[in-house]
């Protein structure tokens, strides 16, 4: 029911829906469109009222205006807005991404966050955030307790939630986003876990987002400087997956720790080492230039071998707080480590950023070596496995798969060329390839030795010389300098040159933190003690080693079957045994069944242990199987 049918009279009622029908009937009897669709369509017109065809069109006209408002409003809002924000993304586990954190930590950017999750703060926590104002908590009660739960404690605010905070005269609005991880294995671990971060920035100047993130950067070197950061291979499990972290961009080095500074000086070397050391790296972080100009690969490379317990790790982690550098540290012998993940991660760490292999020796034999080792190995593991087979156990699982070439690529890569140092740590240099070695990837190589007299006394006093104003200072703040203690000299004539380590030392002088003059008439008894220990350990070590030989030979002899061709008995760990007439010097006839060889020995006695009884010697049918092998 309209108007027109209760009042004719009435005129009718202007809506928007009868404006724009209008509008449309109006401008198709202008461009004649229904006698043009007649023409066009008899059939249809046949078919069809002309108002419905009208309709119908009317319809997609209205639609297709519709369209054409909204994508000019799209067109015009994607040009047009950005200009009234500057936006930038930051991606967990880029350093970038942590200097913001900590910034907006520092700028209490959360204090008006209203959802958080509360979790126990852990070494690899990195940044915290203050929700309530030392101030405030002035006037709630004691500081000390407030400060006390926030070093526990970490305060988290929920993604998703926009906060907006001034700086410098700018609106800022900054978002934390999750952690891309839906679909990926449990184990994986491609973020820090705090999350991509956006910044939408309100102002036209492009200078404000460099400034921020400049001034984002100092703030975090000043607050590190008392700590140094060691990045570590985040997505071992993930390399291996192919995953990739937001925005499809690979991310690595998110397994992220913070270490207290270690002052130089507590690393106690002979005279002059450290000092060379130090001066090395720092002429080699000031000289860029001079290395562009000369045409040499801007990059250094130290390694520092010698016994476990010397101070080659500590020397790396002083010297790295001291140039204020970051220390991105991998063992070759992670699982899952490619040449190819290798040369990617290597490729991702930023311009004098330290990339430390310790113990670089683990991964691979020199080459004079592998030739001998893949062979002994192709023995070994021919027999294992079938011994496993037939046991039943599966495979091993997979180790890291780097190669020795692969390692060198990415030392002599174009990306290392990048200011970056390289440093490893070994306690077998020997084993160490001479490519390897070579100047332009080791250019500095330093040996550490078992603690001399010197040593001692300068650990000595590290220990018991700490002048009384410094004693009890804050622990973020280590002492640094050395005073001269009495006793000290005194404890070093009694302290035997080259014999123990200054870990060692250190374990031993840790039990008398406080007592000097106990330390002092410990220390002779302490090495008598060491001593013994010693020649007891390597007792045991060398009936441990006689006893493994004598129970390889047993195995190796019950497992291989007598009469087996001599080109097998290898597999098992066997001399060969010479052919029929010949004697073979020094290797004594392998035992014959009838002499019950699995069980006498050579004087023809029984021996301690119990075998098996020999077993058969191999049908045809069992030689070729083992052909196969
Ligand atoms: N020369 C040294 N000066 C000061 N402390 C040392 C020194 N050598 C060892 N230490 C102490 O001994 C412990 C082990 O030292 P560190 O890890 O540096 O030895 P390392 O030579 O790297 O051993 P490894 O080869 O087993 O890695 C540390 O607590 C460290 O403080």
């Amino acid at each position: 029911m309209d108007y027109q049918s209760l009042d004719p009279g009435l005129p009718a009622p202007v809506t928007a829906g009868s404006a724009v029908n209008g509008l449309l009937a109006n401008s198709m009897t202008l461009l004649g469109l229904g006698s043009m669709l007649k023409s066009v369509f008899p059939s249809l017109a046949g078919q069809f009222s002309t108002s419905q065809i009208s309709n119908s069109i009317k319809l997609f006209l209205l639609g297709s205006t519709i369209e054409l408002g909204r994508r000019s409003w799209q067109w015009i809002y994607t040009r047009f807005r950005p200009k009234l924000f500057i936006s930038a993304t930051f991606l967990d586990g880029d350093p970038v991404h942590e200097w913001i954190m900590i910034f907006l930590a520092q700028k209490r950017v959360w204090y008006h966050a209203r959802d958080y999750t509360i979790q126990y703060k852990t070494s690899t926590q990195q940044w915290g955030v203050t929700v309530i104002r030392p101030e405030e908590a002035r006037t709630q009660g004691d500081v000390k307790d407030v400060e006390e739960l926030e070093e526990t404690v970490s305060f988290l605010p929920n993604y998703g939630t926009p906060q907006l905070f001034r700086w410098n005269g700018y609106w800022v609005e900054v978002i934390r986003e999750a952690p891309q991880t839906q679909g990926l294995p449990h184990e994986v671990k491609t973020s820090t876990g705090a999350g991509t971060l956006r910044l939408n920035l309100y102002t036209l100047n492009q200078c404000a987002l460099r400034d921020l993130i400049q001034e984002a950067k100092l703030y975090y070197i000043a607050e590190s400087k008392q700590q140094v950061v060691v990045r570590s291979l985040g997505v071992n499990q993930g390399m291996m997956h192919g995953i990739f972290g937001g925005h499809g961009k690979r991310q690595f080095w998110t397994d992220i720790k913070k270490k207290p500074y270690r002052p130089l000086d507590s690393v106690i070397l002979p005279q002059g080492v450290l000092g060379s050391i130090v001066n090395d790296a720092r002429e080699f972080i000031t000289s860029e230039h001079w290395y562009t100009r000369a045409g040499i690969p801007y990059r250094r490379g130290y390694l520092f071998h010698g016994p476990p317990g010397t101070g080659k790790s500590s020397t790396v982690y002083a010297l790295a707080g001291a140039l204020g550098l970051e220390l991105y540290t991998l063992s070759l012998s992670t699982s899952g480590l490619t040449d190819v993940t290798l040369q990617m991660a290597a490729d991702n760490i930023p311009k004098r950023g330290i990339l430390l292999i310790e113990d670089i020796d683990c991964a691979f034999p020199s080459r004079d070596d592998e030739e001998e080792q893949k062979q002994a190995q192709a023995k070994a593991s021919a027999s294992r496995v079938a011994e496993n087979m037939m046991m039943g156990i599966p495979p091993p699982p997979g180790r890291s798969s780097v190669t020795m070439s692969g390692l060198l690529n990415v030392l002599d890569g174009v990306n290392s060329e990048n200011g970056k140092i390289f440093m490893a740590t070994t306690n077998y240099v020997d084993r160490l390839d001479d490519a390897l070695l070579r100047p332009g990837r080791i250019d500095m190589k330093v040996e550490y030795k078992l603690a001399s007299k010197d040593q001692a006394a300068a650990i000595f006093n590290r220990f018991f010389a700490v002048p009384e104003e410094v004693q009890g200072l804050s622990k973020k703040m280590p002492y640094e300098g050395s005073v001269h203690h009495p006793l000290a000299d005194e404890f070093a004539s009694r302290f035997p040159d080259n014999e123990f380590t200054v870990a060692e030392l250190q374990g031993y002088l840790l039990s008398f933190r406080m007592l000097p003059n106990m330390a002092l008439n410990g220390i002779s008894a302490w090495i008598t003690r060491e001593r013994e220990e010693r020649l007891a350990k390597s007792e045991r070590e060398k009936q441990r080693k006689a006893k493994a030989k004598e129970a390889k030979e047993d195995v190796a002899a019950q497992i291989a079957p007598p009469g087996m061709p001599p080109m097998f008995q290898g597999i098992y760990g066997l001399p060969p045994s010479p052919a029929p007439g010949s004697t073979v010097v020094g290797v004594p006839p392998p035992p014959t069944s009838n002499q019950s060889g699995l069980g006498g020995d050579k004087n023809g006695g029984s021996d301690k242990l119990t075998r098996a009884p020999p077993l058969d010697a191999p049908t045809a049918e069992e030689m070729k199987e083992m052909k196969e092998l």
